[in-house]
């Protein structure tokens, strides 16, 4: 089947947040846009479940200070922010299972780890500076010659601060710190502000949760897009020549239109077939881009019972395979929830699993944690994002040792009549949902200017 159209101005592919945003814009200006999902939901990374009654987030969820552009879209959208759940104290669990409380971001290391993993965040924070998020591949080369644990090894004076940092770095960016270049984590840490911007709840990217979860966002912009939306469509091919782009689904529909934005992930977007083909710095750089690795794990109680034993939920955990665990209870309070994640080599190997050895294994950590009532949810979910087809692993792309410098010019820029949105496009917060939504709306400024009056 094919059905050609001369009624559209753009075609967006992905209906992410940064496609989303990006199509809501231009659909503002009055421009004829059409958006392309693969999946039968809008979304992306951010989507949303009920488990055991509770809607509940199984990707991105958590915004924070600096990030204005995704409080400004719920205050339009009507979504109301509250903030993550903080009283009672955090629980750090040791590689031999031990648990130690602690109060604020620090777990209590003992004083030589804790100014070793002081340290090397202040000389992070201080390197990142010299990043100019606009262009990192101007970024010395020496940061890009080297991965983040050849630089923890190098900076970290004991086996304590360099074991922490290692889960800093899985926390982060869903990966290990071999497969990362001292350069991303540097641009990453500047596109944020700095590395307690990353890390902190109050003050930092954890701070606030939208009412509902954050895929109500999704849910509400593809609400209004309405018929502009099509779900259940995966684009295969992009054709360009001097008058537009043609862009062709899995089931041959091909649409005519004067441009396209592409708004999905860097290695997604290298398996949709080009014509003519990108130019070779662009194929290049998405060669080298794999997604981080993460399983993110929701169980629902009837109450968030380790409130009364004054735990926060928060957790960090070096024996694994859950990283970290958050408080994620409804605003409303009644029920409690829980989620866990599980990150770079250790969600590789958990989804080798079969779901049901999966959650009896997660289900063992949160009880380790929390107690026995941790073992038995109302209602348990996960997602393995790296088996998602249209997603392939996240928070979001990584860059190892020399990918930015030898091609990360070619990322953001566009390609005749194609232009590239996604969090990993984005200058500010890239890998967040404001990353996305900021990309969305730059790509929506870029493109206007082009289409005819
Ligand atoms: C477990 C997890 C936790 C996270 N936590 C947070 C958090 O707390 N806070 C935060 O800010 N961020 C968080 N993130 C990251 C955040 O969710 C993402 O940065 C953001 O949602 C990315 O949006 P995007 O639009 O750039 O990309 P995506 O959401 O990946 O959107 C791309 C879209 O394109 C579609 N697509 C792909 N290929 C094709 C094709 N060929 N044709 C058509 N459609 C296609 C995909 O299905 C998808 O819907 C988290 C992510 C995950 C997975």
């Amino acid at each position: 089947m094919s059905h050609h159209s001369s009624e559209i101005d753009v075609v967006v592919v992905g209906a992410g947040m940064a496609g989303l945003v990006c199509a809501h814009r231009l659909r503002g200006r009055g421009v004829r846009v059409l958006l392309l999902e693969a999946c039968p939901q809008a979304g992306g990374r951010t989507v949303g479940a009920e488990v055991g009654g509770e809607a509940v987030d199984l990707g991105g969820q958590f915004i924070g200070p600096g990030q204005d552009r995704v409080y400004a879209l719920a205050e339009e959208l009507g979504v109301a922010v509250f903030q993550t759940y903080t009283a009672g104290a955090n629980l750090l669990e040791t590689e031999t299972g031990r648990l130690r409380g602690f109060r604020g971001m620090v777990p209590k290391l003992g004083p030589l780890t804790l100014l070793d993993v002081g340290r090397a965040q202040s000389r992070l924070d201080r390197l990142a500076r010299s990043v100019d998020t606009e262009t990192p591949w101007r970024g010395p080369d020496a940061f890009d010659g080297q991965t983040l644990r050849t630089w923890i090894d190098r900076t970290a004076k004991t086996r304590g601060g360099r074991r922490f940092l290692t889960l800093a770095c899985q926390a982060i960016w869903a990966c290990e710190p071999s497969e990362l270049s001292l350069l991303h984590a540097l641009f990453y840490i500047r596109a944020a502000g700095s590395l307690s911007a990353l890390t902190d709840v109050e003050g930092g990217a954890q701070q606030d949760r939208l009412d509902g979860g954050a895929h109500g966002l999704a849910g509400k912009l593809a609400e209004r897009l309405g018929p502009v939306l099509r779900l259940g469509e995966p684009v295969r091919r992009i054709e360009q020549d001097d008058s537009g782009v043609t862009v062709t689904a899995e089931d041959g529909t091909a649409w005519r239109a004067g441009y396209a934005v592409v708004a999905v992930a860097p290695p997604l977007a290298a398996r949709i077939g080009f014509h003519p083909p990108l130019p070779p710095a662009r194929d290049n750089l998405v060669q080298r881009l794999p997604m981080g690795s993460v399983l993110k794990c929701v169980a629902t109680y009837t109450e968030p019972f380790w409130r009364q034993a004054d735990l926060s939920g928060a957790a960090l955990s070096l024996r694994g395979p859950i990283a970290m665990t958050v408080d994620s209870s409804p605003r409303s309070g009644g029920r409690g929830v829980l989620i866990g994640f599980v990150t770079g080599a250790a969600a590789r190997e958990l989804g080798t699993r079969s779901p049901a050895v999966r959650r009896r294994i997660l289900l063992d950590a949160l009880t380790r944690l929390f107690g026995s009532r941790a073992g038995a949810p109302l209602g348990f979910a996960e997602r393995n994002w790296n088996e998602e087809p249209f997603t392939r692993g996240a928070y979001s792309a990584v860059f190892p040792p020399g990918a930015w410098t030898g091609s990360g010019s070619a990322l953001r820029a566009p390609c005749g009549r194609i232009h590239w949105a996604g969090t990993e496009t984005s200058t500010r917060w890239y890998g967040y949902i404001e990353g996305a939504v900021r990309s969305g709306e730059a790509a929506a400024d870029a493109v206007t200017p082009l289409l005819p009056r």
